[in-house]
């Protein structure tokens, strides 16, 4: 269901009124809140905000004809409305609300229409580069976990109890999220634990909710293409460190954004690192198996913790979550068995094929940016007996300079590279997919890779068919079962190729090439 359709049936919109610009009729009463003309529904306020590409003023016309009863919108907007009062004298009767950042009072405006329903709920919000998923599903599990009523948002879905919907982006826009936020309220939801993109921050899609505990994981390179630099993209996550945004914080200092974040953050913060660092107030000592215990560096208190996702940095991810149930307020013991609970976290690190005598191991992950490829393959080659092969591409319409750097991450630490399309999105594929090969040949070349074979697969179904080829015909031949890991993806349910989405899924398309290999490698006449 789309989330316009559950939000515009909340009762919560009906604290705001303005007195109507005509004296003769009553207060326009605004019920809820669009900033996209495509999901007005009666009552609304409109929000007709400047964009990158257009003005929202321009779809004013189609915003009142679905029933919006005042608009928001900034001083050029306003110029759009009037030529619009000119062809339309009925635009003139709904009141206009003027300012002249529009986005910057949004999130307060709907948080008072919808009665400010974060303060009725415990909020948690994690931002970071990589991770912000994961902690989050490890959170919200845990919650559950302890009989909490819980609701989550982020890129794979958004919950609310039971109920599940699919996500449009990592973050809603303010409008949204304080409509989702109503509902919660309404359903009796205890706590909401949610994903904040820098793009919310910059945006201010996050404006009029103080979150509990701000979360950080870590910081690298990515979104280039909408941060100027690295720097604004860390501005942007550091600004949910401050009390307009939040009341006290989780950080982890493993690099040394982490560390610097910690120094500036003006709200209440706990720190901790993956191994001994000075002044940190937690530190992991990693055991065997994802087991690891997180110790109080000033203080007497040990948490016994098991990481059920593969690789370290879940330790560190499980390690933020378990910190933040502290800060809630939970005791060691109950922080222990809440986490002891596994999530289920989709697409993440997700084992498609678990490997074997009957074939090879095959996992999808979501890995997208040029640190969690390393970290992802990484975590793999510990329990990789064979060879790991991976298959990756990059976005298209996004961060440009992160593809020949995960090309490069790739050819670091795989075996072998199957170098496909992700979401080309409006950008030609093959293009995207030679500027990945490029990052990873050049590291090949320069002998700072471990990768013998750099393949351009082509589409990313041939290129899933012939990485699972290789493993499957290579079966026997080495030390052991190869490992194939299908990244970028994830829980994705579609692929878009010039600007049209097709249905696809990497876990399909996974199962599809093994059943193909083995059934090939096992027909009779083969290799005859
Ligand atoms: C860069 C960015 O975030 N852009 C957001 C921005 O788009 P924009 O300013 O280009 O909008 P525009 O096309 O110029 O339109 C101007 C206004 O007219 C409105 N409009 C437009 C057409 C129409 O028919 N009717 C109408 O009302 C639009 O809703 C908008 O308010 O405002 C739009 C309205 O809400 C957003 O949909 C859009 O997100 C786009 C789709 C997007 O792809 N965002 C991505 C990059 C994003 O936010 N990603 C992060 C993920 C980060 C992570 O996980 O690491 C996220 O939180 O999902
Ligand atoms: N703490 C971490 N450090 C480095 N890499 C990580 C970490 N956690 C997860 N990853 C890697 O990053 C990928 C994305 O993880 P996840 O979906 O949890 O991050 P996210 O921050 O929500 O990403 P997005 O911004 O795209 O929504 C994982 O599939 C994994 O490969
Ligand atoms: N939240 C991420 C998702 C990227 C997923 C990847 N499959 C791609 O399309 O680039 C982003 O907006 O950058
Ligand atoms: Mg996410």
């Amino acid at each position: 269901m789309p989330l316009r359709d559950l939000t515009s049936r909340t009762r919560a919109g009906d604290r705001l009124r303005i007195d109507a610009p005509d004296p003769a009729s009553g207060d326009v009463v605004v019920t809820g809140v669009s900033l996209d003309s495509r999901s007005v529904v009666p009552g609304d306020l409109y929000a007709a905000l400047p964009g990158f590409h257009a003005h929202g003023a321009d779809f004013a016309a189609d915003a009142l004809a679905a029933g919006a009863v005042a608009v928001l919108t900034d001083p050029a907007g306003r110029t759009r409305l009037r030529a619009l009062d000119e062809r339309a004298p009925s635009a003139s009767v709904v009141p206009v609300l003027l300012a002249d950042h529009p986005r910057e009072v949004l999130g307060e405006v709907a948080a008072t229409v919808y009665g400010h329903p974060s303060e009725a709920l415990t909020v948690l919000g994690v931002t970071g580069t990589n991770g912000k998923t994961t902690t989050a599903y490890l959170i919200e599990s845990a919650l559950r976990a302890r009989g909490q009523r819980t609701g989550l948002i982020g890129t794979v879905e958004t919950r609310i109890g039971d109920e599940r919907l699919d996500s449009e982006r990592t973050t809603p826009e303010a409008t949204d999220l304080h409509a989702l936020l109503g509902v919660m309220r309404e359903r009796g939801i205890d706590a909401c634990v949610m994903e904040v993109s820098s793009h919310a921050l910059a945006l201010h899609r996050v404006d009029g909710v103080v979150y509990d505990v701000a979360l950080f994981t870590n910081l690298s390179q990515d979104h280039l293409d909408f941060h100027a630099t690295m720097e604004d993209y860390f501005a942007a996550k550091a600004s949910l460190f401050t009390p307009a945004r939040s009341r006290a914080a989780v950080v982890c200092v493993d690099d040394a954004w982490g560390a610097r974040l910690a120094r500036e953050s003006s709200v209440p913060t706990v720190t901790f690192a993956s191994a001994p660092a000075r002044g940190v107030d937690w530190v992991v000592d990693e055991g065997e198996g994802g087991a690891f215990d997180l110790r109080e560096v000033a203080g007497a208190r040990v948490v016994s913790l098991v990481s059920h996702l593969p690789g370290h940095f879940n330790i560190a991810n499980t390690a933020l979550a378990a910190l933040a149930l502290l800060t809630l307020g939970l005791d060691v013991t109950q922080v222990e068995e809440a986490l002891a609970v596994p999530p289920d976290v989709p697409g993440r690190m997700e084992v498609v094929a678990p490997g074997g005598p009957e074939g090879p191991r095959c996992i999808v992950d979501f890995a997208h940016t040029p640190d969690a490829v390393d970290a992802a393959l990484r975590a793999l080659r510990p329990s990789t007996r064979g060879r790991l092969i991976a298959v990756l591409g990059a976005g298209g319409d996004r961060d440009r300079s992160k593809r020949p750097a995960m090309g490069a991450a790739a050819a670091r630490q795989a075996d072998i590279v199957v170098v496909t399309d992700d979401n080309p999105r409006s950008e030609e594929p093959a293009d995207i997919r030679a500027a990945v090969v490029a990052g990873a040949r050049e590291t090949v070349a320069s002998g700072d890779a471990r990768a013998t074979e750099i393949i351009d697969g082509g589409s990313r179904s041939s290129a899933i068919a012939e990485a699972v080829a290789i493993a499957v015909l290579g079966a026997g031949s080495g030390d052991g079962v190869d490992t194939v890991v299908v990244l970028g993806k994830g829980h994705e349910k579609g692929q878009e190729i010039h600007g049209v989405k097709h249905p696809f899924d990497d876990r399909e398309a996974v199962r599809a090439a093994l059943g193909a290999a083995l059934g090939a490698a096992t027909s009779p006449g083969v290799g005859s």
